[in-house]
């Protein structure tokens, strides 16, 4: 059989393989990405997960904001036409794929093979009977919702993040079983459409990966919206299509009804047409062996993105990327670092979080101080009517000859996702919280918040000695 050969195969076409097959083909090198099917191409991000959650999202909020106008006189009447939001959610993935398929990228020059793969050798592959073989191989095959098996399971009515996206009708009840992102941003907005939601969480708070000071706002607004909580509870069994027994945390049983359920309890790895073992690939405990460079086993073959078992966002499989695009060329090899990871639920209001939490300082024994400011006092809130809102900054200690910097910090507000960017910019670039305390802004926008946190933390400058030296300044200059 004809082999052919390759200076990268890419398998799988999402966030991370899209990047390194991309970057790899402009820099004119012979790259093969291999898909599953055309319509896979773009990933979970395009096809199952970002893009679609976040046009839902969209649609819930025009929703949400016209019920809102009733207070000021306006009357709303009917209801939500579903097949009109999945229409609308399915046109704007429409719209992204025309240049995320396959007849997009082999216009750009990349040799697309669709189908699974699966190794055949150390730096060997075959999809669809056909074999290949690449100097660099990337296992870039992303992650599946992980199935809920509970008694009962077969009877009910159920749903994930691969068929939410194509409702034929809105479900009345909702019994969401996760209270991660997926499930409370998708919850969110099923709710706002007009079903009535109830989630049921195996952990003690809902976004277990953020500070508990920012979700426990968040899950006091999302239950103002009506969606009910239960915490350290689980689903015991199905009794029927449309019951549920749920295990309280107090150790009582309940039975809950509901007509569908929406299952967002974490994620499995893609992993399992590979046959790594032929490609001499370690494999433990679900996961693939890799070192600190995204390395495999097999020195010759990387993970990018969700199936390397970091952090799973879109933004994280592309930084992957970055990492090992790095080190194909560069002497000076980049181990994989998070620290400046960061992330926005994108729930109404916003949670976002960027550099390191507070555990993880703690855990590496770092100096830090812990800043916290509510909006209560803040115009923008006031106006917009979000001063339940808060900014939570860790900083450096800083000295007279020590710049003290931003090492991590974390909001929940309307659009908390762009107005932390200036404080990751700040971040990343390891600059003095001085940069946020010495620019103008434009009043009254709201991320004058920022400078807020950082100029009470600037007033504790302002200490006995130093207001007797401002008193003499000003006798003397004034
Ligand atoms: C509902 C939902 C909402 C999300 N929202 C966000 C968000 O707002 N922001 C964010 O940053 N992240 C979000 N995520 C996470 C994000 O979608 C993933 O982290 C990201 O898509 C991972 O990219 P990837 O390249 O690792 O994998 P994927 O994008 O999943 O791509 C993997 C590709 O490989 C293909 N594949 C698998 N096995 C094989 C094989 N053997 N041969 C050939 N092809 C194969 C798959 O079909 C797929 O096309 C969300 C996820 C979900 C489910
Ligand atoms: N805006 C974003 O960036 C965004 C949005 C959606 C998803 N994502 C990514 O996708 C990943 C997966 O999201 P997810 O929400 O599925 O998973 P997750 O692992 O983040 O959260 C799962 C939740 O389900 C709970 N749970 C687990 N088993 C349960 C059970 N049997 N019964 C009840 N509760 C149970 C856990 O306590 C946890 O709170 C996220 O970690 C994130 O990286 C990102």
């Amino acid at each position: 059989m004809e082999k052919h050969e390759f200076d990268i195969i890419v398998i799988g076409a999402g966030s991370g393989g899209l990047s390194v097959g991309l970057f790899m083909n402009q820099a004119g090198f012979k790259v093969l990405m291999v898909s599953k099917s055309d319509l896979s191409i773009g990933g979970d991000c395009l096809n199952d997960g970002c893009v679609p959650s976040k046009a839902l999202i969209h649609v819930a909020k025009i929703v949400k904001q016209a019920r809102d106008a009733e207070q000021f006189g306006l009357t709303l009447t009917g209801k939500v036409a579903i097949h009109k939001v999945i229409g609308y959610i399915h046109s704007k993935q429409a719209f992204i794929r025309t240049h995320e398929d396959a007849k997009w990228l082999r216009d750009q020059g990349i040799t697309v093979a669709l189908g699974n793969a699966s190794f055949t050798g150390k730096n060997e592959i075959k999809v669809d009977g056909q074999l290949y073989s690449g100097k660099k191989i990337v296992i870039a095959t992303g992650s599946k919702p992980r199935k809920f098996k509970v008694k009962g399971i077969e009877k009910v009515k159920y749903y994930d993040n691969e068929s939410i996206f194509h409702l034929d009708n809105l479900p009345e009840k909702v019994l969401c079983i996760g209270g991660g992102p997926i499930g409370i941003e998708i919850s969110q907005a099923l709710s706002r459409l007009g079903s009535q939601v109830t989630i049921v969480n195996h952990g003690a708070i809902i976004l277990e990966h953020d500070d508990l000071a920012v979700t426990s706002i968040l899950l006091n607004q999302l239950e103002k919206e009506n969606i009910e909580f239960l915490l350290e509870a689980d689903v015991s069994c199905f009794t029927s299509s449309t019951e549920a027994v749920i295990k309280l945390k107090s150790g009582k049983a309940i039975t809950h009804q509901f007509d569908a359920i929406f299952v967002a309890i974490g994620r499995e790895l893609s992993l399992d047409t590979l046959d790594l073992a032929k490609a001499k690939i370690k494999f433990d405990k679900k996961q693939i062996v890799k070192d600190s460079y995204l390395r495999t086993t097999n020195k010759n073959v990387f993970v990018c993105g969700d199936v390397a078992g970091d952090l799973q966002f879109s933004h994280a499989a592309e930084f992957h990327a970055r990492t090992i695009l790095n080190n194909l060329f560069s002497p000076f090899k980049k181990k994989l670092n998070n620290k400046n990871m960061s992330w926005v639920t994108f729930t109404d209001p916003e949670l976002a979080t960027f550099g390191l939490s507070e555990k993880q300082l703690q855990k590496q024994h770092t100096k830090y101080r812990r800043l916290e400011k509510t909006f209560a006092e803040d115009d923008r809130a006031v106006v917009d009517h979000y001063t339940y809102g808060k900014l939570v900054l860790f900083v450096s200690q800083g000295s007279l000859f020590k710049k003290q910097k931003l090492l991590g910090g974390t909001m929940v507000a309307p659009n908390a996702g762009e107005l932390i960017q200036e404080l990751i910019l700040a971040n990343t670039s390891n600059l003095s919280v001085k940069a946020i305390f010495n620019k103008i802004y434009p009043y009254p926008v709201a991320s004058r918040v920022n400078q807020g946190l950082i100029t009470d933390l600037m007033s504790e400058g302002l200490t006995p000695t130093i207001k007797i030296f401002l008193r003499k300044a000003y006798q003397i200059f004034s």
